[in-house]
């Protein structure tokens, strides 16, 4: 069978729209390839469709995306009010009867995604780029074979159907979480479905890959209730344990959202719960009431600068303390710390040699720099508490435990947002701490956070801990890959969010995004058209876009899907209870 058909349908006119970015300080341009396909009733064109037309340089094509079509017909183009009446309704009856007629045609708009297609005898190459096209050439279109070809990985997860295609989405989960990826869609759009048939999906296929989810809505474990069971997992809550299986099996009913589809099977969810109080599955996370705090890089420096700026200090110990910030610094460097790393026991031989040098200074035995030091080794040095209590160090010692037998799925629920972002910050400062020192890359750890915007807004605030995740957010983005630690991020809006960190973000889920600014920054960040953007409004629910860029895909073409239904999958499991 061959990869793209040869349509009746050639180009016409290329229209350019410009308008102001969403932010307002530049401008962006698209453009709109407007084809005519003969009319036909069973044309084979719809939305999310790709074509390739000709272009200046012999064998090259550029690809296409249809983001919509239009049948028109030739003596209704300047049909309008300004006409009689009489007129009008004849033209009308007489357009209704001549469909079928040379007069008529299909206008489709599709839009540039930013690919060349070149082929040579039987050899198709895929490059970026635009050259200009010929205009009047004729259209090929992509046959599903052409889509399983050159955009989709062979051995990649099946997620869901392609829209208007009748084949299955496969994407390779192991390079999209790689990259990070964002789910974006209002409420009801499907976010928590997809998101939890996602970390399905990736723990089924990724054996090294352990997955913490922070559940602010209480909502995952239900969509991953069946997952929680099989695997060695921890559900972790803020409240009491309770105190028996019956217990657990009311209380984790009354406290989480059962799905409208699942109501007829509330008995089988109940004994779930149950079993994962008999399997001893339930944690109450300890966390002390005003939050601990670990004496970071960032910290340490501000300190032994407040003693460089003390005029208490002797000026004869000043030199001491300067020489400890350039050593500090030179660790830092060496090491690839930031301020926010937290302080280990590496840097006692910096101490120790600031020490010596400042006893061959011959200073005071009581000098302030003595007992500076003195008391930052004993901080570090002291023996770590140990408690039965399981708190954020364990979690994040479980979590990072390589042992085939360990926990690979922690749903963390805390419905109160400032315990959320302060649980958030602490164990992903935690887990990049012990990653670091202990120089191995295994497992590959995944955070998922619905509600994004809450814990990495464009506001940040030190009263609501938000400027504390904020910064472990930004820090697990920006730096994560590097310790084999991703983030799944998902929100409705894409305004509150702190969009800096969109760029790093390399796979976007997208559906429904009601406003207008949160459509156009995923026009802008991803260079899809506006018009497919807007696409989006019309997604029923479950249907989604994907966005990829060197991640999911072989190639970043936008792909609309309907996703399978999450919670499909947990109805047969429940069934088989
Ligand atoms: N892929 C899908 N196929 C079929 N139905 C779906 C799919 N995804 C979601 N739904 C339906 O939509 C409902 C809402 O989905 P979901 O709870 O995931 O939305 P949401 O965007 O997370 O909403 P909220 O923000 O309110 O949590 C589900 O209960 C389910 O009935």
């Amino acid at each position: 069978m061959s990869l793209f058909i040869d349509t009746e349908g050639r180009l016409r006119e290329i229209k350019v729209f410009t308008r102001p970015t969403a932010d307002g300080r530049g401008s962006i341009s698209f453009r709109t390839f407007i084809i005519e396909f003969p009319f036909n009733r069973n044309i084979e064109i719809d939305t999310g469709k790709l074509l390739a037309v000709e272009t200046i340089k012999e064998n090259k094509y550029l690809v296409l995306e249809v983001v919509d079509y239009l049948p028109l017909h030739y003596a209704m183009i300047n049909l309008d009010g300004t006409i009689p009446k009489e007129l009008r309704d004849e033209i009308m009856r007489r357009v209704e009867e001549s469909w079928n007629s040379n007069e008529s045609w299909i206008e489709t708009y599709a839009s540039p995604v930013g690919y060349i297609m070149e082929i040579n005898d039987n050899n198709i190459k895929f490059t970026k780029g635009y050259i200009p096209p010929l205009l009047g050439s004729k259209i090929k279109l992509f046959t599903p074979k052409a889509y399983e070809k050159f955009i989709f990985y062979e051995d990649g997860e099946n997620i869901g159907k392609v829209v208007n295609e009748n084949i299955d989405l496969k994407i390779s989960l192991r390079k999209a979480i790689k990259y990070h990826i964002g789910v974006f869609a209002y409420t009801g759009s499907g976010k928590s479905n997809l998101t939890a048939l996602l970390v399905r999906k990736a723990l089924e296929s990724i054996q090294e890959l352990k997955v913490i989810i922070i559940d602010v809505s209480m909502e995952y474990a239900v969509l991953l209730l069946d997952q929680l069971v099989k695997l060695n997992s921890r559900l972790i809550t803020l409240d009491r344990l309770p105190n028996n299986e019956i217990d657990a099996g009311r209380r984790l009913i009354r406290t989480h959202v059962i799905p409208e589809e699942l109501s007829d099977f509330k008995e089988e969810i109940r004994k779930a719960f149950e079993a994962l109080y008999t399997q001893n599955k339930l944690r109450k996370l300890y966390i002390p009431p005003q939050g601990i705090t670990y004496l970071t890089y960032g910290y340490l420096i501000e300190m032994v600068r407040s003693q460089v700026e003390d005029k208490y200090v002797a000026t004869a110990q000043k030199p001491f303390f300067l020489m400890l910030l350039q050593q500090i610094d030179k660790l830092m460097r060496e090491k690839k710390m930031t301020k926010d790393d937290i302080v280990d026991d590496s840097i006692n031989e910096i101490l120790n040699e600031v020490e010596l040098k400042a006893r061959e200074a011959n200073l005071r035995e009581n000098s302030a720099i003595f007992s500076f030091i003195s008391a930052i080794k004993s901080y570090i040095n002291q023996e770590p508490v140990t408690s039965e209590e399981y708190d954020i160090e364990t979690l994040a010692i479980e979590a990072l435990d390589n042992s085939s037998e360990s926990a690979r799925l922690f749903i963390v629920e805390s419905p109160n947002m400032d315990d959320a972002r302060m649980i958030v910050s602490l164990l992903i400062e935690q887990i990049f701490m012990r990653r670091k020192r202990s120089y191995s890359s295994s497992p590959t750890i995944l955070f998922v956070l619905d509600e994004a915007q809450e814990f990495i807004p464009f506001d940040t605030k030190q009263k609501d801990n938000s400027e504390a995740s904020s910064l472990a957010v930004e820090k697990l983005l920006r730096h994560g890959r590097k310790y084999y630690l991703h983030g799944l991020i998902s929100t409705q809006r894409l305004a509150y969010l702190n969009t800096n960190v969109l760029q790093q973000i390399h796979t976007y889920f997208v559906s429904t995004l009601p406003r207008p600014y949160d459509r156009q920054l995923i026009a802008e960040t991803f260079g899809v058209s506006d018009s497919l953007v807007e696409k989006t409004l019309e997604f029923d629910v479950g249907q989604w876009m994907i966005v990829s860029f060197k991640a999911a895909l072989k190639e970043d073409i936008p792909v609309i899907f309907k996703a399978e239904n999450n919670i499909d999958k947990l109805k047969e499991w429940l069934k088989k209870k």
